[in-house]
């Protein structure tokens, strides 16, 4: 029998992320093949014409699986009845910003939309926050949707996952599959920490694999921090194609489980205290997920140098806390 199609929100359609991330949506790679999705594009009026190209593209591309399109600049519009909200619309960094310095521009976006999903989404939507300061415009949208359930507030940390697998996988010539259970924890910025203390690669523990505990504690670690100023410097624009994959990756995880053999996934999810994290802020962390529900992984055990780690990255998310709530308190003044 034919599923009843799934209304999936992308906001920042017309821009890079976007562009990538529509045909993935639409093809099936992020709810499966045999799932009907219909497409909400949100973006702002100066991309009016650029989303209205996405949309002709994606009628041309014929997806079998899209049963429609819906573009507007109106996120009440657009928000109506979503399941899913991949929430991309934002301002990018460029090279020599900090994630956190596109902070202004970017949480009272988060703060208005967060009400237009609140007042029209479906009341079971999950929402993925990608736009940066990701971890904080998915708190400040938590804090001002509050008809949303917290754990349907997430924000993407799957792409700093993914390539913390890549970066072991090629040190050690193995394909990706093959690496498994690292974790990011905390914020989606350069104090992240990319943790391989739990991780296997080829079905050992990834240290005695790699054999190289100056390199896992070192270039490893600002390799996966630094990747996405890496890829500014290179392409002079910000990861999009990964970021689109990593974005379906989460959501397919959520929605349709983690695999059954028990490994895990990070995702930036709120915190209710689990590690000695500030309950509330918006942490990544290792879970497994079922029925459509995700669950921090425990019993980690976690030493000294990684408890260092884990809380300098809490750190920076409450002090982002605190900025984005003052750039708010500007704008409302
Ligand atoms: N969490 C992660 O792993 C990653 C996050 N990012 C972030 O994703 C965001 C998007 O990146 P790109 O697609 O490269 O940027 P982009 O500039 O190509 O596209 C952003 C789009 O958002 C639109 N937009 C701006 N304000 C909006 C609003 N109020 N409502 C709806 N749409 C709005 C813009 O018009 C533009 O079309 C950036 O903040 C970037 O830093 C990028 C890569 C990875
Ligand atoms: O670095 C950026 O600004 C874009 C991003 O979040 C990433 O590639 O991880």
């Amino acid at each position: 029998m034919t599923k009843e199609a799934k209304h999936v929100l992308i906001t920042g359609a017309a821009g890079q992320i976007g562009y990538a991330l529509c045909p993935m949506v639409a093809g099936g790679r992020m709810l499966g093949l045999d799932q009907p999705i219909i497409l909400h594009l949100l973006d702002i009026e100066p991309a009016k014409q650029a989303l209205e190209g996405v949309k002709m593209e994606l009628l041309d591309a014929a997806f079998p699986l899209l049963k429609g399109i819906i573009t507007s600049v109106d996120a009440d519009i657009a928000c109506k009845d979503v399941d899913i909200a991949i929430m991309v619309g934002g301002f990018p960094r460029k090279a020599g910003m900090e994630r956190k310095d596109v902070m202004t521009k970017n949480v009272t976006i988060y703060r208005d939309q967060a009400s237009a999903l609140g007042k029209h989404a479906s009341k079971d939507v999950k929402v993925l926050v990608v736009a940066n300061p990701a971890n904080t415009n998915a708190l400040i949208l938590k804090e001002y949707a509050p008809g949303i359930a917290p754990e349907n507030i997430s924000c993407l940390t799957r792409l700093d996952h993914n390539r913390a697998l890549a970066q072991v996988a090629e040190r050690l010539g193995l394909h990706v599959v093959e690496v498994k259970n690292v974790i990011i924890w905390g914020n989606h910025s350069s104090t992240q920490y990319p943790d391989v203390n739990h991780g296997t690669a080829g079905g050992k523990p990834i240290r005695e694999v790699v054999k190289d505990d100056a390199w896992l504690d070192g270039e490893f670690l600002t390799t996966v921090q630094q990747r996405g100023a890496a890829i500014i410097k290179a392409r002079g624009l910000s990861s999009a194609l990964s970021a689109a994959s990593s974005a379906c990756d989460h959501v397919r995880d959520w929605v349709l489980g983690t695999p059954s053999d028990g490994s895990w996934v990070s995702m930036g999810v709120v915190s209710d205290g689990s590690y000695g994290t500030p309950a509330g802020l918006v942490y990544s962390f290792p879970v497994t997920c079922a029925d459509g529900k995700w669950k921090i992984v425990q019993g980690l055990a976690i030493d000294e140098r990684s408890a260092e780690k884990m809380k300098a990255t809490a750190d920076e998310l409450a002090e982002e806390r605190d900025l984005a709530h003052e750039c708010i308190a500007a704008a409302n003044a």
